[in-house]
């Protein structure tokens, strides 16, 4: 928000040096905070609704703070020369840093090392994201401390008129959404997030298969591998993911395997790196395995069913003439579901083949 702020004074002063740069930024943007309340709703993924809110009491909050802190300042003291900086103000300098800045090294701390800022980077910040970039920043370092040397540099040869395309990073699709207004389809980065609930867990594997789950009950040695895994504990984290790199992550695949087991000397076998790889074939024997990756299908059946509408119903609004706000939520909810459905194709066909051998 620092940069937000500044670029708010400077669009505010009278003069200033960066002024044709900010009256050539969008004017909106089209990140979920702005969104009407029908879209909001379309999102329908829990992670995101809770960022999008966490963002919009944010900005209220702190136009409240600023409000209150620049009620009686002096005309010569204001910050933003008497200009009115609302939640609004303040939102769309928050899209405008979170869609435009770079994190790029900043200057160097006492100690040698540097920090690592986000910085406005005029023309360069015309350039769109690809996964397949055809140039990337290059940071040099010039003969002062304070200059530093912010170059495109081209990856591959560029033909005329080709888009100039950097790689924003690898990130998922809640973050291309929040922060740039955007949906990649098939972002191989995309993933869902879990929550590791015990009742969930038993519930999951009651549909797998399992007759009486431990989950909720687990025993002490499995416990302590679920607070070695952070899943158990006062400090435990219990967000977990699919998709992704990972397919299933390690932590919950561990968990899963290591309850699911019921063997601890088995379990004791194998270090947690090992139970936490999927590449690493049932570690625990073909019907644990068989087991685990059939609860997390279940779970993702469930988490299928807490979305309010089906990925054909999606695609069929997303059809007709909708406003660009619905349509970037309905392409963000059909990637999240179809993530979800190759999941379970990915994990169903690896039970199969478990069950061949
Ligand atoms: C740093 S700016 C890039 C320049 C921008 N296209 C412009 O005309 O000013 C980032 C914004 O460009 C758009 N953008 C960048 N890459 C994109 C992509 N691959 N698909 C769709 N929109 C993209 C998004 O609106 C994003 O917030």
């Amino acid at each position: 928000m620092k940069l937000g702020l500044k670029l708010l004074q400077e669009r505010a002063r009278k003069g200033s040096f960066w002024w044709p740069y900010i009256s050539n930024l969008p004017e909106t943007y089209s990140v979920p905070i702005f969104f009407p309340g029908e879209d909001i709703k379309n999102l329908q993924y829990a992670p995101l609704l809770y960022q999008v809110n966490k963002r919009c009491r944010f900005l209220l909050e702190f136009g409240k703070i600023l409000k209150h802190e620049l009620e009686n300042l002096k005309p010569d003291d204001h910050p933003f020369s008497c200009q009115d900086v609302d939640s609004s103000a303040l939102g769309w300098a928050m899209s405008a840093v979170s869609s435009r800045a770079f994190r790029l090294y900043g200057g160097k701390r006492p100690d040698g090392t540097r920090s690592n800022v986000p910085m406005m980077l005029p023309l360069i910040d015309m350039c769109n994201h690809s996964f397949d970039p055809n140039a990337e920043i290059v940071q040099e370092e010039a003969n002062s401390d304070r200059n530093m040397l912010v170059k495109v540099v081209a990856g591959k040869e560029i033909k005329q008129n080709d888009p100039l395309l950097l790689n924003y990073g690898c990130l998922s699709s809640d973050l291309f959404l929040l922060d740039y207004g955007f949906v990649i389809p098939s972002n191989p980065y995309d993933c869902i997030e879990l929550k590791y609930d015990a009742a969930l867990l038993d519930a999951a594997s009651m549909a797998a298969g399992v007759s009486s789950p431990s989950f909720s009950s687990p025993s002490p040695w499995q416990q302590q591998i679920l607070s070695h895994l952070n899943l158990d504990g006062p400090n435990s984290n219990l967000k977990v993911t699919l998709g992704g790199g990972e397919l299933v992550e390690g932590r919950l695949l561990a968990a899963l395997r290591a309850v699911l087991s019921n063997d601890e000397e088995a379990v004791k076998q194998h270090d947690l790196e090992t139970l936490k790889s999927l590449t690493v074939e049932a570690p625990l024997g073909i019907s644990t395995e068989v087991l685990a990756l059939r609860t997390v299908v279940a779970l993702c059946v469930i988490a299928l069913g807490h979305f309010p509408t089906k990925i054909m119903e999606d695609e069929s609004l997303l059809k007709q003439n909708v406003s660009p706000t619905t349509e970037l939520a309905l392409q963000f909810i059909i990637q999240k579901k179809s993530l979800i459905v190759d999941v379970m194709r990915d994990l169903s066909k690896k039970v199969k083949s478990l069950l061949a051998k």
